[in-house]
């Protein structure tokens, strides 16, 4: 019986917009399921039904602007959900976790300036460590040029 925990691997891929993290994250799910690993693939923000309506919140905003501050706390609590609804039961299981997204997107997107992505996420959402796999730089300078001489 598990104790709680950590026992699986959680994997993360971080990166700029459009620079290929579904497409790896997609790939590696179905090397890892082929050779019968238990795999769980969810993202950021969202993951979690109370994440998704946060995702749609804040991505598909067309009210007033929102502050800095609100915004971080808003991707802080969905990562809150999905630390404690998916990630953490996932692992505690022996699953290997993919994510699309984690905290590393509240320092770069958030953290500019005040810092708030970051520090909200770290105190807040209390997610567990993570493995990380960065996409290599060059694949982000040439992905515009391929997809706009199409
Ligand atoms: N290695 C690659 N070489 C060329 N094109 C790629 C490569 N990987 C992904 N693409 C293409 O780039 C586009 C963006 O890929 P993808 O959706 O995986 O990126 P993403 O980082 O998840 O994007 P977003 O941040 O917008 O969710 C897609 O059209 C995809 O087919
Ligand atoms: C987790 C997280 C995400 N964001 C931003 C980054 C992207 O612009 C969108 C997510 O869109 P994607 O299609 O899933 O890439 O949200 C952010 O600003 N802060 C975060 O913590």
């Amino acid at each position: 019986m598990s104790d709680g925990t950590p026992t699986g691997l959680f994997i993360v891929f971080e990166g700029s917009d459009g620079s290929g993290k579904t497409t790896q994250l997609s790939l590696l799910a179905d090397a890892l399921t082929a050779r019968g690993y238990t795999v769980i693939t969810t993202r950021e923000p969202g993951g979690t039904e109370i994440g998704e309506k946060l995702r749609d919140l804040v991505l598909s905003n067309s009210g007033d602007p929102v502050d800095a501050r609100t915004e971080a706390l808003i991707f802080a609590a969905s990562r809150a959900a999905h630390a404690a609804q998916k990630i953490r039961p996932a692992l505690a299981a022996g699953a290997v976790v993919l994510s699309d997204r984690y905290i590393d997107s509240s320092a770069a997107y958030q953290g500019r300036g005040a810092a708030w992505g970051w520090r909200a996420s770290l105190t807040l959402a209390a997610g567990p460590p993570v493995t990380c796999c960065q996409m290599p730089p060059f694949s982000l300078r040439c992905r515009p040029q391929q997809a706009s001489s199409v």
